[in-house]
């Protein structure tokens, strides 16, 4: 299976770096993983409501410019559908089992997702009500991505 995480922005933070190179070093017999970043939009610190709204279109024309036909897409967004990681595991394990070969796992810049997106999307995935910081959403994800892997395999790892 490819999965691909689209995220908006360059991560900077270097143990953010890390941490993910080393899950998707983790998760390399189990999947092809790809990170897709997108330029975020340059805006100043202060914006109207439309201007945000204007941002958020334009990082979300970016990202479904590198979302193919045929990928089904999880969008992360906080008001989404809450599953436990077993069940993540298994929604991956029957996407795999129907054929799908290619998920997209998308994660908004700091001014979250568009309606485009939103729209695009197969599910809708919610961390809880929470809000992460973008650049941290990754490592969170690869790495629940990783106990979805193991949970699928049977395999041991932390409770
Ligand atoms: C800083 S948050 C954006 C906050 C924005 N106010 C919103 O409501 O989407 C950046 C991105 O991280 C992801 N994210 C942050 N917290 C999340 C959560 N609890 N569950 C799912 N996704 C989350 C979403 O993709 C979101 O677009």
């Amino acid at each position: 299976m490819h999965i691909q995480i689209i995220s908006v922005g360059k991560l900077k933070e270097k143990y953010l770096v890390q941490g993910i190179a080393e899950y998707v070093k983790r998760l390399g017999p189990y999947a092809r993983i790809t990170l897709t970043e997108v330029p975020d939009e340059k805006a100043p610190e202060v914006l109207s409501a439309a201007e945000e709204r204007q941002v958020v279109a334009r990082e979300g024309e970016r990202i479904l410019s590198h979302v193919k036909d045929d990928a089904h897409v999880v969008a992360l967004a906080i008001g989404g559908e809450l599953w436990s990681s077993e069940e993540l595991a298994a929604h991956i394990d029957k996407l795999g089992t129907y054929g799908t070969s290619h998920v997209v796992f998308v994660i908004g810049g700091s001014l979250g997702l568009s309606d485009a997106v939103l729209k695009r999307a197969d599910k809708k995935l919610s961390f809880g009500r929470l809000t992460y910081p973008h650049q941290l959403m990754r490592l969170v994800l690869v790495e629940q991505i990783y106990r979805a892997m193991r949970i699928n395999r049977g395999e041991p790892y932390h409770k």
